[in-house]
């Protein structure tokens, strides 16, 4: 089965002209069954000339959200329900459409592919347990995250409760799967949407303006990052229970910066967006090309993006925008989304676990998993080179009719044709390409093993990985791997942790890149973790992002984890984790020593030890040498349960119940943004705004000032007194009173600007807790 391909061109928008329409659809539709689904535009060099791309599906502007849903999604769910993942994401240049098709508008008519997608996933699970006289039971939960700079946050996550590394993932029998993500269980549509929105709330997105886009307007909403929202579907009957889930992904867009008025912010996130796009570009045209390795790893969209592609359905609706300021963008994204369409996935049908049998005439023993160690990562491949021998009904039947290739112009697309008697063409294969296979009828896990199949890695037993640390994983990877050695591995780990160190502390980065993740870490750096345990905290990151080794991987990133929570103040969290990773530490004293000492504390309810403030301090200060005296053992985690551990306890901070000991004045039930000392605390209480105004820079303002320059909608709704729509009316006044390189530089300048005024200005400071 192939990636199903489908593009959608977008309605004029307000300041776009007519006569600047260059890209044309020719939908399917009753006028012209059978006919190809093509989109036209013409030759940059010879405007006479035009270039054709056949897709499964084209949408013009006039197409509403209604039909491509019921056209292209729909079908899906059935398969999603019969056991089969599916993943359907938004492709195209910023400003295309991509938000628009995947999370659509408030009204019912404008709602997009996730809210609908949940509505028909919602009405079949009724079915189904109204069929089944109430015998089956079905229970749909939700995971939201994005990847923002090539890191991972849970989006049911407030920016400022971000760690700034984000949270790891890692291959899980095939899937990748982000460690330490939230799911939340929704039980109706209504439960979903309120998290949705949410949730939605926290995504990054930034104002951008977009020069070449609509005349300078401004796209207050541009999205920073790649958006996933996984659904988990678990049907649970009195045999068996059956788990599939569909991935709605909204991919950031590229934009080129050349035509853009983005400052050092966004050139940030737009050098990672553009970066994790053009490694998917890589790995698409990497297995067009068949070659033996596919660059998935070089990016975490990718790794995440493969794996959907892998395991089921999917589905990529190509965003584009008719007008010409788009011209060699489109064509960019029309030629990857011809590549794209030539991928054939081996889709893996999750398997049922059964239950054990009850007696004669029971149910099926014996587990089945899907999800375990017994799968292999099932690679993709190029179509063409792949034998389709399963002819099984097509998921869609518009596409079943177009089977008669076309020409098409070949200047911008694939030179790689398919051989006669292939089962697919390129150009006009839409309807094998469609084809799906059953779970009868499915390809074996063991004959997935193309020429790009990697070699099944056996898990070691837990025994053996104990003694194991990080290095030791480096070193059987540099052994695996024979193009690196053990120095050059180190190597290369210590770069790119310096990299990112050195990204961090680059004084330009300092003030003005406090974007929503970086509030996270302003908030951690606030919590004075010392800088050698944040150094190891990442390094320990890194290399166990690196390491291949599953079973200990998965040890070290429950140990990481839980440090991360230790450090934060988190016990309880603290001590799940450290729950979770015993059992790769087995028989490991210190480990134990440190869960007892967690439980007690816990149990003890100790609370207003952990808020002392000497104590505090003491343990840092120990901490802190301990971090100074081991320094250089820092990447020797073979000893990760008997060594690194002493230092964990070390770290106590402000317990989360710390707003209790605050005034009610000063309790407020939004969250706070960062923690500060501040000696101008008796200017908010007597709220004398004029002084506050003229009020030399304290760490509070310039923290209320780095916010406020990010121009993040999310950061600076989270300030007191800050709703979404102020927050987005601040980013707006910002934009229009400022070009993007300028920065408000005092309270005053940002109490003059539209909307805001002195008495916002005080409240959004003082609510910066101290
Ligand atoms: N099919 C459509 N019908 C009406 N308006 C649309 C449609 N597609 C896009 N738009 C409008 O175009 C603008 C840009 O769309 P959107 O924000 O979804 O683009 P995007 O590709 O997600 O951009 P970015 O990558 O910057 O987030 C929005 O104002 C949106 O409402």
């Amino acid at each position: 089965m192939s990636v199903r391909v489908v593009a959608r061109i977008r309605p004029l928008l307000k300041l776009e002209c007519a006569k600047d329409t260059i890209v044309e659809g020719s939908p399917a539709g009753a006028e012209r069954p059978g006919s190809p689904t093509l989109v036209r535009i013409p030759n940059p060099k010879n405007e006479s000339e035009s270039f054709s791309f056949q897709f499964h599906g084209v949408y013009d502007q006039e197409a509403t959200q209604q039909e491509i849903f019921e056209k292209e999604i729909s079908p899906t769910v059935k398969h999603l329900f019969g056991g089969f993942d599916v993943t359907i994401f938004a492709y195209g240049v910023t400003g295309t459409g991509k938000t628009h098709t995947m999370r659509g508008g408030k009204s019912l008519a404008d709602r997009g592919v996730i809210p609908r997608l949940l509505s028909a996933i919602y009405r079949r699970s009724r079915k189904i347990e109204k069929d089944s006289g109430g015998e089956t039971s079905v229970e749909v939960a939700m995971s939201y995250y994005e990847i923002y700079n090539d890191r991972v946050y849970d989006l049911f996550e407030a920016p400022e409760k971000r760690t700034a590394a984000g949270l790891p993932i890692r291959d899980n029998g095939g899937k990748t799967v982000v460690v330490g993500l939230s799911e939340r269980t929704c039980w109706t549509l209504k439960e979903f949407e309120q998290l949705y929105d949410q949730a939605n709330v926290n995504r990054s997105t930034s104002a951008t303006k977009v020069r070449h886009l609509v005349l300078d307007r401004l796209n207050a909403h541009s999205s920073r990052s790649h958006a996933i929202v996984c659904i988990k579907v678990t049907q649970t009957s009195p045999t068996q229970t059956r788990t599939s889930t569909v991935s709605a992904i909204d991919l950031a867009g590229s934009e080129d910066n050349r035509r853009t008025d983005n400052n050092k912010d966004r050139l940030v996130e737009s050098a990672s967006i553009n970066k994790s796009l053009f490694v998917l570009a890589q790995c698409v045209e990497a297995i067009s090309k068949k070659q033996s390795r596919i660059p998935y790893r070089e990016s975490k969209m990718t790794r995440i993006l493969s794996l959907g592609q892998n395991n089921g359905l999917t589905v990529m609706i190509l965003n584009l925008a008719p007008v010409r300021a788009f011209h060699l963008d489109t064509l960019s994204s029309l030629n990857f989304a011809n590549r794209t369409k030539k991928i054939e996935v081996n889709e893996v049908e999750n398997e049922p676990v059964f239950r054990a049998a009850n007696g004669p005439g029971g149910a099926k023993p014996g587990p089945a998993h899907v999800s375990g160690a017994n799968i292999q990562r099932q690679p993709l491949r190029p179509l063409a080179a792949a034998t389709n021998s399963n002819a099984l009904p097509t998921i869609h039947e518009n596409a079943r009719k177009a089977d008669k290739p076309v020409k098409q112009f070949s200047v911008y697309s694939d030179t790689r044709k398919p051989g006669r008697g292939s089962t697919v063409s390129a150009a006009g294969g839409a309807g094998a390409a469609a084809r799906f296979q059953p779970g009868g009828n499915k390809r074996s896990l063991a004959n997935g093993s193309g020429p790009f199949a990697r070699p099944a890695k056996a898990i070691r037993p837990n025994a053996d990985t104990a003694a194991r640390g990080i290095r030791s994983a480096a070193t059987a990877m540099a052994a695996a791997e024979p193009a690196l050695s053990k120095d050059q591995l180190e190597a290369l780990i210590e770069r790119l942790v310096e990299e990112k160190l050195a990204s961090k502390s680059a004084p330009s980065s300092s003030d003005a890149k406090r974007s929503t993740a970086d509030a996270g870490a302003a908030a951690h750096q606030q919590l004075q973790i010392p800088p050698d345990l944040q150094r190891r905290l990442e390094a320990l990151e890194h290399r166990v992002d690196e390491t291949e080794d599953r079973s200990r991987k998965e040890g070290l990133q429950y140990l990481l984890l839980a440090r991360q929570h230790a450090a934060r103040g988190e016990d309880g969290a603290a001590l799940r984790m450290y729950g979770l990773a015993r059992p790769f530490f087995p028989g490991n004293e210190k480990l134990a020593g440190k869960m007892r000492a967690l439980e007690e504390r816990i149990g003890g309810g100790d609370e207003d030890e952990t808020l002392a403030p000497a104590p505090v301090s003491r343990k840092l200060a120990r901490a802190k040498k301990t971090c100074d005296d081991d320094d250089d053992q820092d990447g020797d985690y073979e000893d990760a349960a008997d060594d690194d551990y002493e230092d964990d306890d070390g770290f106590r901070f402000k317990h989360k119940s710390a707003p209790r000991k605050r005034t009610a004045a000063k309790a407020s039930s939004k969250p706070k943004v960062a923690v500060f000392r501040d000696e101008y605390d008796a200017e908010d209480a007597d709220g004398a705004a004029v002084a506050l105004l003229q009020a030399p820079r304290t760490p509070r303002t310039q923290h209320l000032l780095r916010v406020i320059n990010s121009r993040d909608v999310a950061a600076i709704r989270n300030l007191r007194g800050v709703g979404a729509k102020k927050a987005e009316a601040i980013v707006n006044a910002l934009c229009e009173a400022h070009h993007e390189e300028e920065l408000i530089t005092d309270l005053a300048q940002l109490g003059g600007l539209k909307g805001v005024g002195s008495k916002t200005v005080e409240n959004m400071r003082a609510g910066i807790l101290v």
